[in-house]
């Protein structure tokens, strides 16, 4: 027996029959369980990396198999909020149970940014109430932020959520679509995981790949939220028909599923009701991104079916929150146009500015390894232009995760051609790709701005001329004849 995140004890049957319910495979189970024990974090930790807690992991244990979240998103219509880059950093890093004061925020409306000094401060908990504790106001409602903070630190241990979450959060409670803009690892999950708990409807999760979902998942199995994955990569069929019944608080399902399941989530929205349509790696909605993927364009159905026009029975759209780490503003606006968000879309943007990193090209002929993925990484090395800057800034932002001063080296040959898009693709994919490559090139050959300054520039944002005072006066170019 082992006392669970939620402080319940839980025995291996109780694990294996909460993991079998998900989908997860019995022989995967038993393994985990057969070597770290019947700890359900764990178990979950195993199943995740290959291992347990430190003084239970076997004897050269499985290398870690880190979740490759291939990230990066536009409304000019929505309202659009930019947070402070502390607003990922700094929490991230922390203690789970540190509390965090107020954060600095500007918000400015996305085609003619302007910034102004509203501040968004992150919803903490002074007396950390307990759901039972909660008060209720003079309509016998419980405050929304006090309901957030009591489910934040029950399931997650949290005092806190960021800025940017309690945006995110605020749009879904006015029925408002939203689109979020964060970091890799800033807490975008949170933004979509909270309203399944506040609610006793369904979040539905919309992402691109079997491994996130399958990761997200024992995540939320290590939290005591019940959650499963449908798909192709599903191994056990009866997990849909569970997942449509309700059964489920969070349900990952991957484009194509949530196309074919259309009549069977109209019902689910009846009852027992959908609170949120999640959709996540939304940037591989456009055509403009580095990751398109057809089906995520078809999912406009989403915001075409699931409102109160169509279902008599909804009192208002079931939101679309779509949630991204690196997009343009022009991909922003393709993701908004595409998915037909709704006009008073709330474009919800952490800065890209990462005062941390310093950005260097060195032009060379000589081949270096990757950098891995880890907090405390102080050098990111690219060897070869990338194929985009959103896809440079998404590799190269995992230097410094940390908040400490690290640097992010590109080398490239200009001698040599940087590898395009597949083979097969269209003529507009080839301008597309010949465009992302110059932006490359600019970035690259650039002598007279600071680096971290064209990168934020090119996701749409200016911080004006102190912003790089700090560590960016200068920048290194070096060319290397061998
Ligand atoms: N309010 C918070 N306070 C402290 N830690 C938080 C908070 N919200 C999220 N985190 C932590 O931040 C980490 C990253 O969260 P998450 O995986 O949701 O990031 P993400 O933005 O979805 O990343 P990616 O783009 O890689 O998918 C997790 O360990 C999570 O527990």
């Amino acid at each position: 027996m082992e006392a669970n995140s939620s402080g319940a004890d839980v025995s291996a049957d109780h694990i294996i029959a909460e993991l079998l319910d998900m989908g997860f495979e019995f022989d995967k189970i038993s393994e985990a369980i057969g070597i770290v024990g019947p700890c359900r974090a764990d178990v979950v930790e195993f199943m995740l990396n290959g291992s347990g807690s430190e003084q239970r992991k076997p004897a050269g244990g499985l290398q870690r198999r880190s979740s490759d979240r291939s990230t990066r998103p536009a409304n000019p219509r929505g309202n659009f909020k930019q947070s402070s880059i502390t607003d990922h950093i700094a929490s991230t890093t922390g203690s789970k149970m540190e509390s965090r004061g107020g954060e600095a925020s500007t918000s400015y409306s996305w085609l003619a940014p302007s910034i102004d000094t509203a501040v968004t401060a992150a919803v903490c908990s002074k007396s950390k109430p307990e759901p039972q504790t909660l008060l209720q106001n003079s309509r016998g409602e419980f405050d929304l932020n006090d309901k957030i903070s009591a489910v934040l630190k029950k399931h997650f241990g949290f005092s806190c959520v960021k800025g940017f979450q309690k945006e995110a959060l605020d749009a879904w409670s006015a029925h408002k679509d939203c689109l979020v803009l964060a970091a890799t690892g800033s807490g975008k999950s949170l933004c979509f995981q909270i309203p399944a708990l506040l609610t006793m409807k369904i979040v539905v999760v919309i992402s691109p790949l079997i491994s996130l979902m399958h990761d997200q998942c024992l995540k939320l199995a290590k939290h005591g939220i019940s959650a499963c994955f449908l798909g192709s990569g599903q191994p056990d069929n009866r997990v849909e028909g569970k997942a449509m019944a309700g059964m489920y608080k969070i349900v990952y399902v991957c484009p194509e599923t949530v196309l074919r399941l259309m009549e069977p989530l109209k019902k689910l929205a009846e009852k027992p009701g959908i609170a949120l349509f999640a959709i996540d790696e939304v940037h591989c909605v456009s055509k403009w991104g580095h990751d398109f993927r057809p089906d995520y364009r078809r999912l406009s159905v989403l915001r075409e079916n699931f409102c109160s026009r169509k279902l008599k029975f909804l009192e208002h759209d079931i939101p679309l929150m779509a949630l991204t780490a690196t997009a343009t503003l022009h991909v922003r606006e393709d993701i908004l146009k595409s998915l037909k968000m709704s006009e008073h879309t709330l474009v919800v943007l952490t800065s890209f500015f990462r005062p941390n990193l310093r950005f260097t090209v060195v032009v060379a002929t000589i081949a270096f390894g990757m950098g891995i993925d880890k907090s405390n990484v102080r050098r990111i090395i690219h060897y070869g232009l990338p194929q985009s800057l959103e896809a440079y800034y998404q590799e190269a932002g995992r230097a410094g995760r940390d908040g400490k001063l690290s640097d992010c080296t590109l080398y490239c040959s200009f001698m040599r051609t940087p590898t395009l898009l597949p083979n097969k693709r269209s003529d507009e994919q080839t301008r597309a790709a010949y465009r992302m490559l110059l932006d490359c090139f600019h970035y690259a050959l650039n002598t007279s701005t600071c680096r971290a300054k064209i990168l934020v520039k090119y996701f749409g944002e200016d911080f004006g001329p102190d912003g790089c005072q700090m560590y960016f006066s200068t920048f290194s170019m070096y060319l290397l004849l061998i």
